[in-house]
């Protein structure tokens, strides 16, 4: 075990039924920092999370979180961090205050105490004046930030966050991500899983993870370097017919329409993808363009492509064939 490490696993595995809905999770996620899950519905996140934060057993592998073992230290673990669920788990027929008077209860806390961190948390989460309003008659970034002083009441160590934005929009999930690096600047380690490539990218590490198994695995700038394509934009007219004709190419991992133009992601054996391309695009227009850490998970996820071992070890494995 490495002291650096907030959490460590080795061979972390979850079935359900027979079938693996985390399959072999090996994570070194090291002390404040803010570490990503990406993938889509299904792909094993909360059940990942579940498990670390010792609500769920594993079939098999090894989990130490903050320096214990699990399962075995889940009472010893329980005031050290703190977990925000996808849905929202407070009362909403409890008021602010009495939801976080709740929960200030649950960790023992006296009534002076619970007063101070009480009126401290409203404050720092923008809730001055609600404190009597009933948690069901606020809005989604409302209710979030209430979620979030309650995960964060009795100061955790570790803070998991299970896809806390899904039902903020875009300026809430900002603002929401400033405090997450707040936490994170006070020493805060934070496991945080969304199907956002916007979230992911905000990450210090991040993995990408796929129907349980882990595709790739480190900082999204290592991701985006050694991501086994290269990415070429093509504008011109009749870009969906093109991109059927691409599509049947082998070389070819993607081809997606952003606007007026089709990104492809070409296979990175081929040394010159700009001139290799140029006969199968009749004329239209190509320039070579930086990887984004999407085209990172395109390319590591659901097809064909071979993506560069050389990430440090950190890309796991890679096949990609994506029409979108
Ligand atoms: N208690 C359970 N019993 C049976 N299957 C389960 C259970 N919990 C999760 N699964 C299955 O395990 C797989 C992973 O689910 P999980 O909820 O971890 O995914 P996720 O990435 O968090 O997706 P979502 O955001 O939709 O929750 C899914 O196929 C799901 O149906």
């Amino acid at each position: 075990m490495n002291a650096a490490f907030a959490i460590e696993t080795h061979g972390m595995t979850r079935a359900f039924g027979g079938v693996n809905a985390v399959e072999n999770l090996d994570l070194a996620i090291s002390k404040g920092t803010i570490y990503g899950f990406l993938g889509p519905n299904g792909c094993g996140k909360s059940t990942s999370i579940r498990m670390l934060t010792g609500l769920l057993s594993p079939t098999s592998g090894d989990i130490r979180v903050l320096g214990e073992t699990l399962p075995g230290a889940e009472e010893k673990l329980r005031r050290r961090i703190g977990y925000m669920t996808q849905k929202f788990s407070l009362y909403d027929n409890l008021s602010v205050r009495e939801n976080l008077e709740f929960v200030a209860q649950i960790y023992g806390l006296n009534r002076r105490a619970s007063k101070l961190r009480i009126a401290e948390l409203v404050t720092l989460y923008d809730l001055v004046g609600r404190e009597k309003q009933m948690a069901g008659s606020m809005s989604g970034g409302q209710k979030q930030r209430l979620a979030l002083a309650a995960a964060t009441l009795h100061h955790p160590e570790l803070l998991f966050l299970d896809e806390p934005t899904s039902a903020v929009d875009p300026e809430n999930r900002r603002e929401f991500w400033e405090r997450l690096f707040d936490l994170c600047a006070q020493g805060t380690t934070i496991l945080v899983s969304t199907h956002y490539m916007d979230e992911a990218e905000r990450c210090h590490g991040l993995a990408i993870l796929e129907k349980g198994i882990k595709r790739a695995d480190g900082s999204p700038q290592q991701l985006m370097a050694a991501m086994g394509a290269r990415v070429v934009e093509v504008s011109g007219d009749d870009l969906r017919t093109l991109k059927q004709s691409l599509l049947s190419d082998p070389n070819i991992l993607s081809a997606a329409q952003i606007g007026s133009r089709l990104r492809v992601l070409v296979q990175s054996s081929i040394e010159d993808p700009l001139a290799w391309l140029s006969p199968q695009v009749a004329g239209r227009a190509l320039t070579e363009v930086r990887p984004s850490l999407e085209d990172v998970f395109v390319t590591c996820t659901g097809g064909r492509a071979q993506l560069s071992p050389a990430i440090l070890g950190h890309v796991v494995q890679g096949e990609a064939k994506h029409a979108t």
